[in-house]
Parts: C-alpha cells; sequence; structure tokens
C-alpha cells in the first residue's frame, strides 16, 4: 500500500516547495496565533497559489469559530480542514461541501482512542496524534510520540493519519507496525520551532515512500 505524507505547519516559499517537489500528498497551513507556524490569511494565500493540482492544501485550527474557517478555506483554497481540541458536535457543525473534515485525537492511553468513535458522521479522518502536556501552549507541532502499539488490533472507525514525532528515522518504523497509509510531521523536520528545513523535508518523504 503506498504511503502518503503531510507536512505540517510550512510557512515559506521554499519549504513548501520542498514538500511538493519532494512527493508530499498534502501541504498544511497553521492558522492559531499562539503557534510559530501561524500563518496569517494573505502568505497562506501566496502559499496556497504554489500548490499544484493533486497536493491537498489542510488547515489547521484549534477549536476553531465559524468565520476563521470560512476565511481561511476562502484565501487558502483548502481541500481539507484538521480540527483540534473540536468536540464532535462542533467538528460536525463547521463541515463544509468539498472539504474534508479531520478530527485529530489527543491519544496517550488506549482508553483516548475511544474517542474516535464520536468523530462518526462528524469528520472524514481521524488523526492520531500525541498527547501534550497539561497547560501546554500547542495541542500539536510538539514533537512528541505516543505507544504505536496502541493502534494495533484497534478497530478505526473511519480512515486515519498517524501523527506525533515522526521523522525521517522513525517513520518507516511507525509505517511498519501501524499500518498507517498517511503520515504527518511537522518539528520532525524542522531545525527550531517553526523553522523548516528543505533537508529534513527530503529525508522525511524518501524514507516515508520507502
Ligand atoms: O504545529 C503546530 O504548531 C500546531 C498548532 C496548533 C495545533 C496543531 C498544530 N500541529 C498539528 C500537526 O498537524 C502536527 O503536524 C502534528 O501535531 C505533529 O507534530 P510533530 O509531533 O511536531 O511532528
Amino acid at each position: 500500500m503506498p504511503v502518503n505524507a503531510k507536512i505540517c505547519g510550512l510557512s515559506t516559499p521554499d519549504t513548501l516547495d520542498a514538500a511538493i517537489g519532494h512527493g508530499a500528498s498534502h501541504v498544511g497551513f497553521v492558522f492559531f496565533p499562539p503557534s510559530p507556524r501561524d500563518v496569517a490569511f494573505e502568505q497562506a494565500a501566496g502559499l496556497a497559489a504554489r500548490v499544484p493540482e493533486g497536493v491537498r492544501r489542510v488547515g489547521v485550527f484549534v477549536d476553531p469559530e465559524d468565520a476563521l474557517v470560512a476565511e481561511a478555506v476562502r484565501v487558502a483554497r483548502l481541500d481539507a480542514i484538521q480540527l483540534h481540541r473540536t468536540a464532535p458536535a462542533r467538528v460536525a457543525a463547521l463541515r463544509r461541501p468539498g472539504v474534508e473534515s479531520w478530527a485529530a485525537i489527543a491519544v496517550k492511553t488506549r482508553a483516548d482512542l475511544d474517542a474516535a468513535r464520536g468523530f462518526v458522521g462528524a469528520a472524514d479522518r481521524i488523526l492520531y496524534d500525541a498527547k501534550t502536556p497539561e497547560g501546554a501552549a500547542l495541542p500539536g507541532g510538539m514533537g512528541l510520540r505516543f505507544d504505536w502499539a496502541l493502534l494495533v488490533g484497534f478497530a478505526h472507525p473511519l480512515p486515519w493519519a498517524l501523527s506525533g514525532g515522526l521523522d525521517a528515522g522513525n517513520v518507516r518504523e511507525a509505517i511498519r507496525r501501524t499500518g498507517a497509509t498517511l503520515v504527518d510531521v511537522s518539528s520532525g523536520v524542522e531545525r527550531a520551532p517553526g523553522v523548516k528545513d528543505v533537508d529534513k523535508i527530503a529525508a522525511f518523504l524518501q524514507a516515508a515512500h520507502a
């Protein structure tokens, strides 16, 4: 089964072009001001314009207002919205025709996976991500990973993707152990928080596709 990869938190043309050039299936733009990866609407519009047909633009949000999602979808021509810390009813309310909805689930223990079932009918995909510490400013993008063994034997209620602490050195093993067909990375392709590295992007995508 071919593996697709999303490079998340892109904010510059050169790193976006590297992700696209090395075969990312999805590129992610973060719309969350506390994040070092946050992009303004104008910046997102410029980046989105560089994305060719066939590569999907994903907007990342944290329990957003309707207006933020509507404007981001419009200016960045988003194909999908990825919602963190967003309850199933809100995910359902934010659903828009022609735009996939992804619900991020913060995972630390097996019990955390049960939340996935609550998104059936509300989301199109579950993103399993590592739970960040209590009080952390960000619900993702912190380079933390969870125990992949938790996913083994789990009956996924929806299409899904694997995230959290992936990098070029561990993504193959993560794919082998979980059976993921879509993987997502942010910090693992950065040289500092919010600063993507074209060589790390290339290495990650090469490893994911190997
Ligand atoms: O990346 C962020 O800054 C961010 C901010 C707010 C909500 C979500 C965020 N990232 C979500 C992602 O999709 C990341 O790729 C995912 O959490 C994995 O991050 P990492 O462990 O750093 O690879």
